[in-house]
């Protein structure tokens, strides 16, 4: 049972029996999302592993409660809707988007605290347990900070499907996307692609084509099942089939740092039916990714784990192979992509936690030549990024540098690829594979 089991990175809460009435509150509260849509995204992903489809999953680092406005929620699904199309239309293949969105609400930590000027206090875990103010009353994990996360979601969900059912994903849309940000070389040969777009819509229109399923697209949530309190909750028998399902997202993953064979994290996501994500970093060895698969799909059933290696740039060419060679020599069907942003994190000279856009680019180069050597499939990215202008990450045609990140470095945990660094980041991948 995972509450016997060992358990990392879970906050101390302060008081038991506030904790005990609220996840009683959050287990009456109706599911944010549907059973049914998970099997959806699940059946796609296993396409994904077979070659036949390409996962994209991104969003923010932390998501915070202030910041699901309106705006910051439509710009991060605009980038990503911009950054599918550059890929379905660069490698002709269907994307399947995901959002590290509507629960991204709780962060694990190297340290437990941080210190400022001499004073520690505990580290900020994310919204959903303290808050990021510099003062000991914010930072005591609070765990009716959970309900709003709940709350959150589900308001950051209902937009999502409005704008993603509602018309503004219709694919006739696909300049409006592009309004409203900083005009950049991205930009621009973005807007060339959606010229060529529109006149594919109006050669398929004019020859009496059916465009109406261009009209919406599906649009999924996900984020790390850290918190299980909070997980636990949320996860529900589904009156189909009998069977448990988590339901505060459609796909959840295990981090890097609570993914121990033995652990709680690991054993509660063994138990639900949705598609699981497992990062998987440089010290993982062969014969614990294949233990960590075996329970996590011990039905090898496709579409259910997708690996998400997060090596670094300069380890990816060494370390990912002899994983990608054994799991397939056993024939597991998972689906792997790339994370090319937490292995590639330092602090700069002025101090800033930041990224070089050329890591993650090189990163993500591995991962497809690593592919291409063993005849595997690269299935999909995964990134940290925002609709803004952020200046959080170095690089990119902006060529932010060290003294930039200052302009406009926003993050609350890790920097994220601001809007031009995705757009970027998308044409390359589409080049790479459409090589494949
Ligand atoms: O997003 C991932 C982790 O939460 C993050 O990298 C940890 O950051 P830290 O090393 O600043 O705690
Ligand atoms: C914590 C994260 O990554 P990792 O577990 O790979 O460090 C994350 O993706 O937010």
């Amino acid at each position: 049972m995972w509450r016997d089991l060992p358990a990392l990175q879970q906050p101390e809460w302060p008081d038991e029996a506030v904790l005990k009435e609220v996840t009683a509150e959050l287990a009456a509260y109706p599911p944010l999302v549907f059973a049914g849509e998970c099997d959806d995204l699940r059946d796609r992903l296993a396409a994904a592993s077979r070659g036949e489809a390409f996962l994209l999953q991104g969003g923010d680092c932390a998501e915070t409660f202030a910041e699901a406005t309106a705006d910051r929620i439509r710009n991060k699904i605009k980038t990503i809707l911009q950054m599918a199309v550059v890929l379905t239309y660069g490698a002709s293949m269907p994307v399947i988007k995901v959002g590290r969105m509507a629960g991204q609400y709780s962060k694990p930590r190297s340290s437990p605290t941080e210190t400022r000027d001499g004073v520690a206090l505990p580290a900020y875990k994310g919204d959903a347990i303290n808050d990021y103010d510099f003062t000991p009353e914010s930072r005591i994990p609070d765990p009716r900070r959970l309900l709003r996360a709940y709350n959150t979601s589900a308001s950051t969900l209902n937009l999502i499907r409005a704008f993603t059912k509602g018309g503004f994903a219709d694919l006739r849309q696909v300049h409006e996307w592009n309004r409203g940000f900083v005009k950049s070389p991205a930009n621009a040969r973005y807007e060339v692609m959606a010229r060529d777009i529109d006149r594919a819509m109006r050669f398929m229109a004019a020859c009496g084509g059916d465009t109406d399923a261009l009209r919406t697209v599906d649009f999924y949530s996900s984020h790390e099942g850290l918190l299980l309190d909070y997980e636990r909750a949320l996860t529900r028998i589904d009156s189909r089939t009998g069977t448990p399902y988590n339901v505060s997202a459609h796909m959840v993953w295990i981090g890097e740092r609570t993914r121990q064979l033995d652990g709680a994290h690991v054993d509660l996501m063994s138990r639900v039916r949705n598609p699981i994500g497992m990062k998987v970093g440089p010290k993982t060895t062969p014969d614990e990714l294949l233990r960590l698969i075996d329970k996590l799909d011990p039905h090898r059933e496709p579409g259910r784990l997708t690996l998400i290696s997060r090596m670094g740039a300069g380890t990816i060419r060494d370390v990912l192979p002899g994983l990608v060679e054994a799991v397939h020599r056993e024939g597991m069907p998972v689906l792997w992509i790339t994370d090319p942003m937490h292995g590639n994190t330092f602090e700069s000279a002025s101090g800033y936690k930041t990224r070089r856009l050329d890591d993650v680019l090189d990163e993500v180069r591995g991962f497809f030549e690593v592919h291409a050597a063993l005849g595997t499939v690269p299935g999909g990215l995964h990134v940290e990024l925002t609709g803004d202008d952020v200046t959080e990450c170095l690089g990119g045609s902006e060529r932010i540098d060290d003294a930039d990140l200052a302009t406009r470095y926003e993050t609350l945990c890790d920097p994220r690829l601001n809007h031009q660094q995705s757009l970027e980041l998308a044409f390359l991948v589409a080049e790479m594979l459409s090589e494949r």
